[in-house]
């Protein structure tokens, strides 16, 4: 098997009395997109910002390429981050030819304006730049060095459906010229979309990894129906063989028999008017395994 671009053993990353981190470990092998997901508050950020080596871990080993981070490690590593302030009176072209400047490898300049598709905004001052067009320029600043492993620290927050899908087409063919991506959201279709394996990260810990696809069939795939709010009220038997739960503004059932499902509840006498019928998705899972909902 191929030395994991990444590996973490066991890492710890307390605040004074805060435990951010609580023994995560992982492995990430080339050329994927490995995805870390959770709520507000799980520790994606610091798990990401040891791992850079902006924070010093509390206890925990990280290897790079399997050796601890060095040398290579910083010169092969491109990082998004969330909050970076750009000058505002530098056009988006000044800011990727400066930001190249401060690496010795780098990547060719055209090729970062149409990775990232910032051929129509090259002359715009930052100050004038959309949501959308700001992150995609951090990407093509994270992409400046021909990093081999790039962190991605929720990309698309903040940004409008068509903005976000805009991203993902990008995340999408940085994944395909070979790079390695690490990714934190809070956004499960995301995570469907662009990561091979993902880790559900809660109060610290790891709870469940590996392919999407995989981690739902262990956990339950199927179908999700969802109904208004009352629709089963005075008409719930005692013994209802399906999943229940509240959420969506009703009532969420998870079944692997759809059909005998909804012929239960026609011959119930539910409240069907506002019935809808879905895949069971990686929220459910995460609503599942922890009993919360995933944002706020
Ligand atoms: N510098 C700090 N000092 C004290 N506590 C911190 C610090 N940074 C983070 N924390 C705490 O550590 C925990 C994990 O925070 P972290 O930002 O890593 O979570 P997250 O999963 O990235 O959340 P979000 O999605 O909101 O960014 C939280 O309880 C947070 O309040």
């Amino acid at each position: 098997m191929d030395t994991p671009v990444l590996e973490i053993r066991d890492l710890v990353k307390n605040f004074g009395k805060v435990e951010a981190v609580r023994g995560i470990s992982f492995a990430i092998r080339p050329g994927i997109c490995f995805g870390l997901l959770g709520p507000n508050g799980a520790g994606k950020t610091t798990t990401i910002e040891v791992i850079e080596g902006i924070l010093s871990p509390t206890s925990g080993e990280i290897l790079y390429k399997g050796k601890p981070r060095g040398r290579a490690f910083r010169e092969e590593v491109g990082i998004q981050l969330q909050s970076t302030e750009l000058l505002l009176l530098q056009t988006v072209r000044e800011t990727l030819e400066v930001f190249r400047r401060l690496y010795r490898r780098r990547a060719p300049l055209e090729e970062l304006i149409q990775t990232c598709q910032l051929q129509d905004i090259l002359d715009k001052d930052n100050a004038r730049i959309s949501g959308g067009q700001k992150q995609r320029l951090l990407l093509a600043m994270a992409l400046a060095n021909d990093p081999d492993l790039i962190f991605l620290d929720e990309p698309t927050t903040g940004l409008d459906p068509q903005a976000r899908r805009h991203l993902w087409d990008i995340v999408g063919r940085i994944k395909r010229s070979g790079k390695t991506l690490v990714l934190t959201t809070h956004y499960m279709d995301e995570a469907e979309i662009l990561c091979d394996e993902i880790a559900i990260v809660d109060a610290g810990r790891i709870i469940a990894m590996g392919r999407p696809a995989d981690m739902l069939a262990a956990h339950g795939d199927g179908t999700v129906m969802t109904l208004g709010p009352g629709a089963l009220d005075g008409c719930l038997p005692d013994h209802f063989p399906w999943t229940l739960r509240q959420g969506e503004g009703g009532v969420a059932i998870h079944t692997r028999e759809p059909g005998e499902t909804l012929k239960t509840l026609v011959s119930l006498g539910a409240d069907l008017n506002r019935l809808s019928v879905r895949a069971f998705n990686l929220e459910d899972l995460f609503i599942e395994l922890t009993g919360r909902e995933l944002r706020p």
